[in-house]
């Protein structure tokens, strides 16, 4: 199977689970990291969910799924303890263009949750199409080792740093070599840093054209 991976934008688009227990659980913080506008409907919550609804996180219908729930909704996790209500929900979701995952259930899935390695905006999200989540699981764990923890912070500099160049530079070959060599480097906040000093005698060298300007 070829699946397609992409990153959404879920900030603030409606996404609806069905079901919460442990299960809607987990897919609900990986909404939630997304800053998703999450509604959860359940007739029962587990603390955790009660307790985010309660804080004003998500909202929460303490009602059983009905036909309609899904209208609006970007996508849905269809995540209860009872696969015809899931599968009832992956034939609304399909008869109205709604992404549906119906959790461990893969032909009931549009898409399915990777394991991810996180380091703030820096995300690896790997995938084996459902042949093996345990694999998937391992080779987080073994990149999640790997990955130095600065990273975040660091590409957080980085990113600071390409948007002052990219600003400060007109797009072209010079731009980009010099985009590559910064990648390379250990970027700081630190005026002096390296990294700066390079980019900003890049700039003075490679001044922008004056119809660019
Ligand atoms: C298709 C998919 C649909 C979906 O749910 O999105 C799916 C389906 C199923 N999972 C099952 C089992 C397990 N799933 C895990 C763990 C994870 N499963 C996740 C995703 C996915 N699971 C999607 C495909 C992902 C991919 O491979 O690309 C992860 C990555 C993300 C997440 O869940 O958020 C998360 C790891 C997170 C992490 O830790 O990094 C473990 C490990 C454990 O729990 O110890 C086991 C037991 C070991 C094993 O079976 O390998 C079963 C059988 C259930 C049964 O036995 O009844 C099915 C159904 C079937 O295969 O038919
Ligand atoms: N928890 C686990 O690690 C695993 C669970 N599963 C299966 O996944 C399913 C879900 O697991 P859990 O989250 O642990 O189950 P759970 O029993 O804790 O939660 C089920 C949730 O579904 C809700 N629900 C039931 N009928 C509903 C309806 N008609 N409309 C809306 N909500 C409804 C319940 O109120 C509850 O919130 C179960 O079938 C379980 O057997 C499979 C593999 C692993």
């Amino acid at each position: 199977m070829s699946l397609f991976p992409i990153f959404l934008k879920l900030t603030g688009r409606p996404c609806v689970v069905i079901g919460a227990g442990r299960l809607a659980e987990s897919k609900i913080e990986s909404l939630r990291a997304a800053e998703a506008a999450i509604t959860v409907i359940a007739p029962r919550a587990i603390d955790a969910i009660a307790e985010r609804a309660d804080a004003g996180e998500l909202i929460l219908r303490a009602r059983p799924y009905v036909e309609g729930d899904l209208a609006g909704a970007f996508l849905v996790v269809a995540a209860t303890d009872d696969p015809a209500v899931n599968r009832a929900v992956f034939a609304e979701a399909t008869a109205s263009g709604v992404l549906c995952n119906a959790v461990d259930d893969p032909p009931f899935c549009d898409f399915y949750f990777p394991s991810v390695v996180r380091r703030g905006d820096l995300q690896l999200a790997i995938s084996t199409a459902g042949n093996s989540p345990a694999l998937a699981q391992q080779l987080r764990k073994e990149l999640n080792e790997q990955l130095p923890l600065d990273l975040g912070d660091w590409l957080a500099d980085l990113g600071n740093l390409r948007r002052e160049v990219v600003t400060a530079e007109p797009l072209n070959e010079s731009r980009r070599l010099l985009l590559h060599q910064l990648a390379q480097r250990h970027v700081c906040a630190y005026d002096q840093c390296p990294s700066r000093l390079l980019a900003r005698e890049h700039a003075r060298t490679n001044p922008i054209p004056m119809e660019k300007a």
